[in-house]
């Protein structure tokens, strides 16, 4: 059986933060299991039509603000390619199914209404959670101007995860990664020298690639990690950095098992399913002017091909449209073939642009909610809710910890979330192998007392040795 002081549970960005800090703390035999044939987990890039695209995160978001956001300091050192992308100009290209744009003063309106209306809907939640009677939000009728305030709300729902109470400013300003290697360069970098040798060679006692854990055994003396081939690895404590929809899923069993307030807690906790679908055109026929990169699509159905972007601004020439989709959508054309999308596709675009336009020759479907690694794109807080819940998904249980964006308080559902849960929890963990290390003489002493036979568990209060360097 492998040991090693600490396993993670997953090499996504989290995962990945939190092995480095513990390595660079002196913690040095850490162990990655991965469960896919890659390292990124939600960051995710693919080619696609002669460029690189991305299947999960593709902006940093939240920059130019007071307080500096590290991922996007980190792309800045990396020199990673990036372009300022600017999606609330959306709300002014708003297309109805017979093609007509939304004047832009009607669509300013319904942005503001949609604000208003966003207002009210949280006051309501509020006097709700406080027991007062709320006044009521207005009835939708699906006049044009409901249509883009649905969409726009639509789109707050979906956009806006961080809980509001734990605002930091990190600013509002998003750039969308444009960089041959994609969003992935952060992770390879970060990687480099510590999962991969300078060549491209997995260091094989940090990181184990097609290893599915499928069970966490807790006892006194640590933690015993199955994987579905059969292989088992030891360990003093383990990070689990698996998503939301994993911990919600079946695939990791715990023995013993996690507590209700915990689990309660997982299950409390929304996952939502966010798909970008990539087309690629022979021929550019969309608005490319400035101000023009998205475009909306109005219709009854909320969330029908609703968002749309051209890939122009960072890949001029690439001729691809991304039409992002959201939860029961999402989960609709994920169970449908890629054909059927596209004919879909098609025809939202064949309103919006005339039935000319020339059909798409290539479709590319990221399937979220279907990969059992995954199970979602990211968490979603209620929006009123008690920072108890989320400190009960966070919250240790023996020598089990957690992290994932869907721990990290302030940016939960981000990049840069996944980063700062990866530091934080290195740095929670490191607390507690202090604490356990100064408490050793007395539990040696208790131990003695009760004279418990110690020596058949040599591990159990030995974080010493086991930090320096056995694998
Ligand atoms: C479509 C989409 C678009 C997004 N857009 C943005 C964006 O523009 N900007 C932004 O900041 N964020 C965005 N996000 C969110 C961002 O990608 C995530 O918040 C972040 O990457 C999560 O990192 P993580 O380390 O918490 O989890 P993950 O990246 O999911 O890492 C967890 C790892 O655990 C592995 N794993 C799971 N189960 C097991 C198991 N049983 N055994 C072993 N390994 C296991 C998984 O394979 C995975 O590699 C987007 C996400 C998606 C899906």
């Amino acid at each position: 059986m492998t040991t090693a002081s600490v396993i993670i549970i997953g090499a996504g960005i989290s995962g990945i933060t939190a092995a480095k800090e513990l390595a660079e703390k002196g913690v040095e035999d850490v162990l990655i299991l991965e469960a896919t044939e890659r390292i990124g987990g939600r960051i995710q890039k693919q080619s696609f039509g002669d460029v690189s695209v991305e299947l999960g995160a593709g902006w940093i978001a939240g920059v130019g603000g007071k307080e500096s956001n590290p991922v996007w300091e980190l792309a800045s050192r990396l020199n990673l390619r990036t372009c300022f992308s600017d999606y609330t100009n959306a709300r002014y290209n708003i297309y109805d199914q017979s093609g007509e744009i939304f004047p832009t003063g009607f669509a300013a309106d319904s942005y503001k209404k949609a604000v208003d209306s966003a207002i009210l809907k949280l006051k309501s939640l509020e006097a709700e959670c406080d027991g007062q009677e709320a006044e009521e939000a207005p009835s939708s009728p699906k006049t044009p101007i409901e249509l883009a305030i649905d969409f726009i709300l639509h789109d707050f729902e979906m956009a806006e995860v961080e809980p509001i109470s734990t605002y930091v400013d990190f600013g509002e300003r998003e750039y969308l990664v444009a960089d041959e290697r994609g969003y992935e360069s952060l992770l390879y970098k970060m990687a480099e020298g510590f999962l991969y040798t300078s060549d491209g060679n997995i260091l094989d006692n940090r990181l184990k690639l097609n290893k599915v854990v499928r069970e966490v055994q807790q006892s006194r003396n640590g933690v015993v990690v199955k994987t579905e081939d059969g292989s088992e690895y030891e360990a003093n404590y383990v990070i689990v950095s698996a998503s939301i929809g994993v911990l919600q899923s079946n695939l990791i069993s715990f023995q013993p098992p996690l507590p209700k307030w915990k689990t309660e807690a997982i299950q409390k906790c929304d996952v939502m399913v966010y798909t970008k679908i990539f087309l690629k055109f022979p021929r550019c026929f969309w608005p490319c002017g400035p101000g023009q990169e998205f475009f909306i699509y109005a219709h009854e159905q909320r969330g029908y091909f609703t968002f749309w972007q051209h890939m122009e601004n960072a890949y001029p020439g690439s001729n691809i449209l991304v039409v992002t989709l959201t939860n029961e959508q999402s989960k609709r054309v994920e169970s449908q073939s890629d054909e059927e999308t596209l004919k879909e596709a098609m025809s939202v675009l064949r309103d919006m642009f005339g039935p000319t336009i020339p059909y798409a020759t290539d479709i590319l479907v990221p399937r979220w909610w279907n990969n059992r690694f995954q199970r979602g794109s990211y968490s979603n807080y209620p929006m009123i809710s008690d920072n108890q819940l989320q400190r009960n998904v966070k919250a240790p249980f023996g020598r089990i910890f957690f992290t994932g964006e869907h721990t990290s308080e302030k940016f939960s559902g981000y990049v840069h979330g996944g980063y700062l849960a990866g530091m934080d929890t290195s740095k929670t963990l490191l607390e507690e192998m202090k604490q356990s290390l100064l408490l050793q003489p007395l539990l040696a002493f208790t131990e003695s007392l009760t004279q418990t036979d110690q020596r058949s568990n040599p591990q159990m209060y030995s974080n010493v040795n086991l930090i320096s360097g056995r694998s």
